[in-house]
């Protein structure tokens, strides 16, 4: 197969975003900010510092309505990471098709010497829509057979 071929348009959705109380309208305007991109910009709402190795639940000022069978991740931003050591503290943070809350963002800076600035509006993480897998768990007494069986934790080219 040759590699245009290969090319596939991604499932497009739609998402309601409101902005909360308080918040400006023009925060419900999420946007990827180019053709291909996976995740979409959150911003902050207000500004705020973040020390050395502390931590901040950072309100980005919207709320959305996920259709069910799809899930929002929060994704720390990379160039926020490797230049200021700033990321997200449950990357990737999971935004449950049934919530209606307001999306907060646990930030974290591991830069050991710099405070970090945020103005009201900058960009602070990014948010992934997948589609998701319902399971029913059922309990079992023995598991299937696999070719790694058991092993894990750096077991891989390791002589048994
Ligand atoms: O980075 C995040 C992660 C979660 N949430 C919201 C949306 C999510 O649907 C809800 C619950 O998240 P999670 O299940 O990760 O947290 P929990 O500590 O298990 O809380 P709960 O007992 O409410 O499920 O909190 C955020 O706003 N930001
Ligand atoms: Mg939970």
């Amino acid at each position: 197969m040759a590699y245009d071929e290969q090319y596939t348009e991604p499932e497009h959705i739609e998402v309601l975003v409101q902005s909360v109380e308080g918040a400006p309208q023009e925060y419900a305007q999420l946007r990827y900010a180019h053709a291909g991109d996976a995740g979409v910009d959150l911003h902050c709402h207000g500004s705020f510092d973040i020390k050395p190795f502390e931590r901040v639940l950072v309100p980005t000022g919207v709320a959305i309505a996920l259709p069910a069978g799809y899930v929002g991740l929060v994704h720390p931003r990379s160039g926020l990471a490797a230049k200021q050591g700033i990321t997200v503290l449950n990357a990737p943070g999971t935004i449950d098709a049934g919530y209606r809350g307001e999306i907060k963002v646990p930030l974290i800076n591991l830069d050991p010497e710099h405070t970090v600035h945020f103005d009201d509006g900058d960009r602070i993480a990014q948010l992934v829509i997948q589609r998701y897998v319902e399971a029913r768990f059922v309990p079992a007494t023995q598991l299937p057979g696999s070719d790694r069986a058991a092993q894990g934790f750096g077991s891989t080219g390791v002589q048994a």
